[in-house]
């Protein structure tokens, strides 16, 4: 057989190329033995048929690679770009549509809400901003994607949590009926009755907290010590203790190394596949691994040590044997989802807390009144902790509920929202007037909708909590710089607000995040004056809030004062 000659060879090179193309789109293959297959061996056999006709080795190669890769990269960028694509239709920016790298590059420096924001704001209610994933600013799609028949979780999730491939927590579950299994006890954890549970707990630590709070004489970031709190009660709640960083401070960097390893796992959620081969990454990943044993450590001892109180664990791990017969969570999925409670409930609390004390200290008046309204249903000798109340507070209630609804609105913890996808071997989805093909991923972007003047008006980007009261209290309340609000249009959508997310895979712990924060702002407000430290940029707040799917925060330099 007499030896391929160079114009034999090219085309053969470029059409395997063009295979290679075609085999990634259809089956999307992840394991690093079919990339290996298919970017290492494929190319390498294609240098040996080139050596007969090319003068070295290196020629060969140099030439086999670089038009395997180029061919690959160049059918890439034209189908992406194509009429062809089933995403065609949605419009977005060139470097969206041809990688998810773009995005990967773009959220670097936590503002991707941001530029998420802008993309709407110049393409409208739908974005492209993946070649296979959209971003959506339409109320009209929340219950279709997030609802009872929308779609599971996205693939995001598997980059996020690459490290857990065997056990996931609860959060990352993608295939929906074996999350339906996993969130059974946690529906049942935050029952009303189970939150009653909870009552104590909080008590003792917000007590301890605010105590603490009237100790510090000289200026304090109040933001860390909110987390320190928030922390302290979800470690209380998952493992019935084990954190103490209201009295040690972080001592063990914990908060700190939490938090640093977000910007990478916003990295590799935009690019799932990576993940596979970061955590192999010698050294990676030692923190997360090292607070995860900490928390299998005080699973297992809370375990031994039986139920003290009810406790998240308590539901959690099915001490009541209410899943006997049918499938209980397994001690692994106990301990992961213990892991879960603790971030995602102690970050994303802290957070919104801070943002609240940012707002009611650039809004002086809105903080005076809240004071009062405090003031006015606690009167000396009241149990501060006492929730019993509540329910015959309307008003107080609506107050701390509209201060912490107008703070979510605007400041949505998870500010971009939590990602859907359809499953890759379906017929696609109609998502509201929005037709998802398979494979495709998409979320509701959550600061946008919730600052879009067709669902909030009027001043959709201003703190305003009046909005949330019934029109004649709305009025009695109109702060001065509102005036003529009679005649503006008032549009109040409560369709649009979705900090928790929505549907079966919404936020769990939602009335245990109202429980918290209700009773902690009351006491915190009661006992204490708050004020700006001197010489604190006011603007800095906004700047330093950093959307890495949950957000981090910069410094909240405050002065506090006992109250008599
Ligand atoms: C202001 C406070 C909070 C906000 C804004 C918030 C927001 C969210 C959001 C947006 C999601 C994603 C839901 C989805 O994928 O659609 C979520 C999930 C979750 N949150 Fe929260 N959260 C808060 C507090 C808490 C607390 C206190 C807990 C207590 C443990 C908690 C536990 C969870 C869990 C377990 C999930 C996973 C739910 C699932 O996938 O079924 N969260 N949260």
């Amino acid at each position: 057989m007499s030896a391929l000659s160079m114009q034999d060879t090219l085309p053969a090179i470029v059409a395997a190329g063009l295979v290679c193309h075609f085999v990634f789109n259809r089956y999307e293959p992840d394991s690093p033995l079919s990339h290996v297959g298919l970017l290492v061996i494929v190319p390498s056999i294609l240098t040996t048929l080139l050596l007969p006709s090319a003068s070295t080795f290196m020629r060969a190669f140099g030439c086999a690679y670089l038009l395997y890769y180029s061919t690959i990269v160049l059918s890439v960028v034209v189908y992406r770009l194509s009429p062809w694509h089933p995403l065609a239709r949605y419009p977005g920016p060139v470097p969206c549509r041809i990688s998810k790298f773009w995005m990967a590059w773009v959220s670097r420096d936590g503002k991707q809400h941001c530029y998420y924001a802008r993309l709407h704001q110049t393409y409208g209610d739908v974005v492209r901003i993946g070649p296979n994933e959209l971003s959506m600013r339409d109320v009209n799609a929340v219950s279709p994607l997030l609802g009872a028949n929308g779609l599971p979780k996205g693939p995001h999730w598997d980059g996020r949590m690459a490290e857990q491939s065997t056990i996931r927590t609860l959060i990352s579950v993608r295939d929906a009926a074996e999350h339906s299994r996993r969130r059974k006890p946690w529906n049942r954890a935050f029952s009303s009755a189970a939150l009653k549970g909870y009552e104590e707990i909080l008590g003792k630590r917000v007590q301890q907290f605010v105590a603490m709070l009237e100790q510090r004489t000289e200026p304090v970031d109040l933001a860390e010590l909110i987390s320190h709190f928030t922390f302290d009660f979800m470690s209380d709640m998952a493992f019935g203790g084990g954190s103490e960083m209201l009295r040690d401070g972080d001592k063990d960097n914990t908060w700190h190394l939490l938090e640093s390893g977000l910007p990478i796992a916003l990295v590799l959620s935009h690019v799932p596949w990576l993940g596979k081969y970061y955590v192999k990454l010698p050294g990676i990943g030692e923190d997360l691994k090292k607070f995860r044993m900490f928390c299998q450590q005080r699973a297992t001892l809370r375990r031994s040590q039986g139920s003290q109180s009810k406790d998240l664990f308590h539901y959690l791990i099915d001490e009541a044997g209410l899943e006997r017969h049918s499938s209980p969570p397994t001690f692994a999925e106990v301990a992961s989802d213990g892991v879960l409670a603790i971030v995602a409930g102690s970050d994303t609390t802290a957070t919104t807390l801070s943002c609240l004390f940012w707002f009611l200290l650039s809004n002086p008046q809105t903080y005076r009144r809240l004071q009062a309204e405090v003031d006015r249903f606690f009167p000396p000798g009241e149990d501060l902790l006492s929730t019993v109340h509540h329910p015959h507070m309307s008003y107080l209630d609506a107050v701390m509920q509209v201060h912490h609804n107008e703070t979510l609105r605007l400041f949505p913890p998870v500010l971009s929202g939590s990602q859907r996808g359809t499953p890759r071997d379906g017929d696609g989805m109609l998502v509201g007037p929005y037709f998802l093909p398979k494979g495709t991923s998409a979320f509701i972007h959550f600061y946008s909708i919730h600052r879009d003047p067709r669902n909030f008006s009027p001043f959709p980007e201003a703190f305003w909590p009046e909005r949330w009261l019934p029109a004649d209290q709305r009025a009695s309340f109109a702060s001065s710089d509102s005036k003529g609000l009679d005649k503006l249009p008032f549009v109040h959508n409560t369709n649009a607000f979705v900090p928790f997310s929505f549907g079966p895979s919404n936020c769990v712990g939602k009335k245990l995040a109202y429980l918290e924060m209700r009773t902690v702002v009351c006491v915190m407000m009661h006992r204490l004056n708050f004020s700006f430290a001197e010489g604190y940029e006011q603007e800095s707040w906004e700047r330093d809030l950093k959307d890495y799917f949950v957000s981090t925060k910069g410094r909240l330099q405050v002065v506090l004062s006992p109250r008599n």
